[in-house]
């Protein structure tokens, strides 16, 4: 067994033992908690990445709910752990939860929730920002100014790409391959290709007005595809952004093999999961074109890059940092504490996952629901009828 881990605790006598693995953004979701009776318990290890056995030890002999983090491994020991603690609930903060063993929860009962919405539009801005610095070299130039290279204007300096009229290419036209897509397409005046299982609607109808828009404007219109495969956006995309779950379906989409059909100045930007890119295959394929670029958020094995990424000129690299807003992280800290709150006072979850801007209004209680719970089918939760 671990040894005890460190903890801050508020509202000391509150009834219910709520657990959070992480200090979180902001304090609402402290308040929340508190204001309904719960003693708040947030773990102050150093450790950035707490093992199953810390978890274990944080959450003792009774415990109602955890808010823990995408770097933990939540399967059969931890849900056994909280389930026998008499938990109720844990919840993720974050959007993905390819680190819960759902099948694990709902075999001890416990809801699984996570933070969807919230982040949608700070992660798109990152997948931007990493798109324009890769298309226009711009952490290369950095580095060569501050390195004292400059010694005057070249025509040949830093020539990089022209996003206006290529092609943005999106696998995964979710929340926020959709925000995304948008934003390189009304910035930029991008024509779209895009992969999913299902059809992005609101996506294509949006490209649609847009480009009438630009027409009746006298300006070239921008188009959209919805590709038959992932491939035909690979083949075709000069600016490819990854926004897929992490599941069996997408682990190593992109492989060697299709790499190597991409176009040789194709730009590859991953904000999803590192495990969708082979980061292997990658790297020698960074080597072998080097006008092909890679903006990375994520990599395989996180925080570890594979060997040879670091010293590729022809990618960008950034620590896991798309929702890094303030509003977002805040929000996500929120969203999750009422997960977890909501499910220990017996509350339904939200019919919409997609809308929970009535839980992020400061100036309101939030609405008596869980607002996003990933199995809550499984449990035969109600939903709510607000
Ligand atoms: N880097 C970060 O900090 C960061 C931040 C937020 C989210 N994420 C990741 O982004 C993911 C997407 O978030 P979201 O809110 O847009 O989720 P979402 O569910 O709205 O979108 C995911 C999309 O992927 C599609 N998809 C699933 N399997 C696929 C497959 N095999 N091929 C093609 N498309 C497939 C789904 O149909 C869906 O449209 C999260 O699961 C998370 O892992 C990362
Ligand atoms: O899935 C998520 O929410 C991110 O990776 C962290 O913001």
């Amino acid at each position: 067994m671990a040894k005890p881990v460190s903890i801050e605790v508020w509202n000391p006598n509150g009834k219910y033992r709520v657990i959070s693995t992480k200090a979180m953004p902001g304090t609402r979701w402290i308040r929340l908690l508190t204001d309904q009776d719960c003693r708040v318990e947030i773990c102050t290890s150093k450790k950035t990445i707490l093992s199953v056995e810390d978890i274990q030890a944080l959450i003792g002999e009774k415990c109602d709910g955890v808010i823990g983090q995408l770097t933990e491994d939540w399967g059969e020991a931890l849900f056994s752990a909280l389930a026998r603690a008499g938990g109720k609930a844990f919840s993720n903060m974050a959007v993905g939860y390819n680190n819960v063993d759902v099948n694990a929860a709902n075999k001890y009962g416990v809801a699984v929730g996570n933070t969807p919405g919230v982040l949608t539009e700070t992660t798109a801005e990152l997948a931007a920002s990493l798109s324009l610095a890769a298309s226009r070299r711009i952490v290369e130039a950095d580095e060569f100014m501050r390195a004292g290279l400059y010694d005057g204007w070249l025509p040949h300096l830093f020539v990089g790409n022209l996003l206006k009229g290529q092609t943005v290419g999106v696998i995964g036209a979710g929340r926020i391959g959709s925000a995304y897509a948008r934003m390189m397409i009304e910035g930029f005046k991008m024509n779209l290709i895009y992969y999913d299982l299902y059809q992005a609607t609101r996506l294509e109808k949006f490209v649609t007005a847009y480009g009438e828009f630009l027409k009746a404007n006298g300006e070239q219109p921008v188009t959209w595809k919805r590709a038959g495969s992932m491939e035909e956006v690979l083949r075709e995309g000069d600016v490819i952004s990854l926004h897929p779950i992490l599941d069996k379906t997408t682990y190593h989409l992109i492989n060697k093999d299709r790499l190597s059909i991409m176009k040789k100045e194709a730009i590859l930007i991953n904000c999803s999961r590192g495990p969708v890119v082979d980061e292997v295959a990658l790297v020698e394929h960074l080597k072998e074109n080097p006008m092909f670029r890679v903006g990375l958020d994520v990599f395989e094995d996180e925080p570890y890059m594979k060997p040879g990424l670091a010293d590729m000129k022809n990618a960008i690299v950034v620590p896991h940092i798309a929702s890094a807003s303030k509003w977002t992280r805040e929000g996500m800290a929120t969203l999750a504490a009422l997960n977890v709150l909501g499910k220990i006072k017996g509350y339904p979850f939200w019919s919409n996952p997609n809308n929970v801007e009535p839980f992020l209004n400061e100036n309101s209680p939030p609405p008596a629901a869980c607002p996003s719970i990933v199995n809550a089918k499984n449990l035969g939760l109600t939903a709510s009828k607000l």
